[in-house]
């Protein structure tokens, strides 16, 4: 079976236009009584041009859900879209490609070779694409990122904060399609952390990126447009316009019920979609 990209999402009449999309996306790890159940049949669109994070407690699946939306871990079942290609089922080598030329990563480690100074790391992707950059593009994204002054200098030489600037500048230099964040503001401190997230807010606002970012923060997740709550591998609940107050709200009550056992949780624990309410396909309004 195979669902155009942009097709209606299931409960909503006007189609939406998506980043990346997945059906009943499931990944179990091991096999047995020792088996993990790490996604259960998550379905989800990423809206494009929007800024979604993804939260819930430790071991709900975030990490998961992003290595299989990004291609970087094979699904037990379901499906995956990138814009109009079907993931799923890809080569290696394909996958490969598709991540190369059509994704941006960042990491809370920020990933980048010593070696190399800052220029040389944020080009790094496209020269081993051998690729050109648009040379308006990456002038303009070192001067939104504020990195003009740091081109020759290598990592060791930059700051926490400069350096996941140099990784956010790297994500962005080939203009992909999707930009995942894994935790980017993790190693940060609050003020460094800041800037970065306000980097990221500006590459969708004013870049018109798509950008998915893992997060623990209710202050990092406030600067999204949506944020995807997991628990036990499925998408239990989902917030658009969020503000820190009500992120920390929302993650204490996962708290409470996680304290309880499965039998006595409550039922606003059933997947978004489930009480006939968008799920998380909606796509917020923004302000
Ligand atoms: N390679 C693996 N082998 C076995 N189990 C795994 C593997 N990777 C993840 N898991 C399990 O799958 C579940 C989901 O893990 P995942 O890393 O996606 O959660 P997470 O929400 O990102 O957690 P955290 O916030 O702690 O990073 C967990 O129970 C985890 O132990």
């Amino acid at each position: 079976m195979s669902t155009p990209a942009s097709a209606p999402a299931p409960g909503l009449a006007e189609p939406i236009e998506v980043a990346a999309r997945a059906r009943a996306l499931t990944k179990a790890y091991g096999s047995g009584e020792t088996a993990v159940l790490a996604l259960d049949s998550v379905d989800v669109d990423i809206a494009r041009g929007r800024f979604t994070a993804v939260m819930g407690p430790s071991g709900s699946g975030k990490s998961t859900l992003m290595h299989l939306l990004a291609g970087l871990d094979t699904v037990s079942a379901g499906q995956v879209w990138l814009g109009d290609t079907e993931i799923t089922g890809l080569k290696e080598r394909e996958l490969t490609q598709l991540r190369r030329d059509r994704i941006g990563f960042m990491f809370q480690s920020f990933n980048l070779i010593p070696t190399l100074n800052a220029l040389e790391n944020i080009t790094l992707p496209m020269d081993i694409a051998g690729q050109r950059p648009d040379r308006e593009w990456l002038e303009y994204v070192i001067d939104t990122l504020g990195l003009r002054d740091r081109l020759g200098h290598r990592p060791a030489q930059l700051s926490g904060g400069q350096q996941q600037r140099v990784a956010c500048a790297r994500a962005l230099v080939s203009r992909p399609e999707l930009i995942f964040a894994d935790e980017p503001t993790g190693n940060l401190d609050s003020r460094a952390g800041l800037e970065v997230l306000g980097f990221l807010r500006d590459a969708v606002d004013k870049l018109e990126q798509t950008v998915v970012m893992v997060t623990h923060d209710p202050g990092a997740a406030a600067h999204s447009d949506l944020v995807l709550f997991l628990a036990d591998g499925r998408i239990v609940d989902e917030m658009p316009r969020p503000t820190a107050e009500s992120v920390l709200e929302r993650l204490k009550r996962f708290d409470v019920i996680h304290a309880l056992p499965q039998e006595s949780r409550p039922e606003q624990e059933s997947p978004p979609g489930a009480d006939g309410d968008q799920g998380a396909d909606s796509t917020p309004d923004r302000d």
